[in-house]
This record gives C-alpha cells, structure tokens and sequence, in this order.
C-alpha cells in the first residue's frame, strides 16, 4: 500500500550496456532491461549518453525513445553534441551532469555557478523544447540556489558521498551527509526546484533518502544491475520499489502521529 505516490522510481540501464559492450555484440539488450524494470514498477528509465559512449549508445536512445511506455530520463553533459541529440529526441527530462573521460563514474556535482552562458543557454534550449531540465549537483546549498538562479526545473541530489561513508560502516559521517542531503532537499522545495536524489544507492542506503517527503524522485542503476545478475532485474526492482515505500509510509505515519500528538 502506497500512502505517498509520489516517490517516483528511475531505473538507470547504463551498466546492462557495459555488459553488452564488453564483448561488442547486443545482448544483454538495455532496451530488454528497460522493459523488465517498468513491469516490475520502476517509474522511469534513465540512461546516460556519455561523450565516450562507453556504455549507451546513441542508437540505444532512439530505441528507448520509440518504445518506451514510461519517461525517459537522458543524462548528458553540457555539450553542443548532447543539446543537439536531446533536441532530436525528446525525452522526458534531460538531466544535465559533469563528465570526465578518465573517470570510472560520476565524481561530484555540476559546477552550476561556473556553468556560465553555455550552461545558461543550454538549460534554456532544452527547456524551450519541452523537455524537463535536471542538474545533478552535490547536496550544497550554494548549488541549489544557483540551480535555481539558472532556471532549472529539477535538482538531482548527489547520494555518492552518503553511501560511501555507509559502506564503510561510519555512522558519523552518515549522519552528516543524510544531513547534508536533507538540508540541501528542503532547500530545493523552498526554491520552487523538483528534488531528487540518486548515485550509488543500495538496498541497504535507499530507505533514509526515501522517508525525506521533499525528495519525489530516486535514480538507482548500478546496484540493482549487479543484484540482477543474482536474482533477476524484476526482482530487484520490486525490492527496491517495496523498501523505498516502506520506508515513505512509516515516516509519513510518524510525521501524522507527530501532528495528531
Ligand atoms: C549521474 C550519475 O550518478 C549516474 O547516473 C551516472 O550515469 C554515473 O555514470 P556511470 O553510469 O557511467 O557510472
Ligand atoms: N543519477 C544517478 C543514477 O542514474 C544512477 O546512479 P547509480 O545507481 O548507477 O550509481
């Protein structure tokens, strides 16, 4: 029973990809992925076009566009190549995050202030076309309000640092960036900004993210791909869909205990 719907799943497929490409052929296929994950409730797909397509392809893009039957989430940098591909496919939402070819994966947020007229321009293209535009930053209140000065619709709030310091069991620091991560979501809400939250996330780390009611979105890929290889993607979602509403419910159910107190 979902009391709060509005905590959306994003399942993001990019590492259905790596896999494909380890051996350059096409199978397993993300779009197959895609489909599984929706049937199994996750609200959304995302998929990140890196510049060195790594792993999603530009071909992969058209076909989760023409098939789809949930929102498309597209990741890209702030590039002149990614605005011109966005622009010919439309998704949904396109959400807007800082690459560097020699990284394993993303590092830190968007340096929104220093984006400049490029990142100004860019959000405005996309927007001007319709689709929805999301900055993935790092939980700062600095960032948020120059999110919200650039005239995004969406911040994605960095998660990375969070579940890193929970997978080295250091409670502390935990609750210092759940903090950061709570501060940083209010803010948004405040600022009129859509919050959402994702990287890295788990099924042991989704459940404090979710009971935040300002966050209405979470972005999960890398973890339930590699739980898939054990128990199937369908089940992981579910899982992970069934822990992040729990998690909703009993922190709604307290904050309307709390009121009736
Ligand atoms: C922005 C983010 O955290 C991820 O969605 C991003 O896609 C990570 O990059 P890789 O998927 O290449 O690890
Ligand atoms: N933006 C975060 C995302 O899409 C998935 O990140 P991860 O779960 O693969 O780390």
């Amino acid at each position: 029973m979902r009391t709060f719907p509005n905590l959306r799943l994003g399942v993001n497929i990019d590492h259905v990809a790596t896999i494909r490409n380890a051996r350059g052929g096409r199978h397993p296929d993300p779009l197959r992925a895609a489909h599984i994950a929706v049937e199994a409730g996750a609200d959304g797909i995302t998929a990140h076009l890196r510049e060195d397509r790594r792993h999603i392809s530009d071909d992969d893009i058209a076909r989760l566009k023409s098939e789809l039957t949930r929102p498309l989430n597209l990741e890209m940098a702030a590039t002149d190549e990614m605005l011109a591909i966005a622009l010919r496919h439309l998704p949904n939402a396109c959400c807007i995050v800082p690459e560097r070819r020699e990284e394993r994966t993303t590092e830190g947020g968007l340096d929104v202030g220093g984006g400049g007229a490029r990142l100004e321009r860019i959000v405005g293209e996309l927007q001007d076309a319709g689709i929805r535009v999301s900055l993935f930053i790092e939980p700062d209140a600095g960032a948020v309000e120059a999110s919200a000065r650039i005239g995004a619709d969406i911040v994605e709030l960095h998660t990375g640092a969070y579940c890193e310091r929970a997978l080295e069991g250091n409670a502390a620091a935990v609750a210092k960036e759940l903090e950061r991560i709570t501060k940083a979501a209010r803010l948004a809400d405040d600022a009129g900004l859509e919050a959402h939250a994702g990287h890295g996330l788990t099924f042991n780390t989704v459940a404090a993210v979710s009971r935040l009611p300002q966050i209405v979105e979470l972005n999960i890929g890398h973890f339930l791909i590699g739980e898939a290889i054990f128990g199937g993607l369908g089940r992981a979602v579910q899982r992970m869909r069934a822990l992040m509403d729990d998690a909703r419910n009993e922190a709604a159910l307290a904050g309307q205990q709390a009121r009736s107190a």
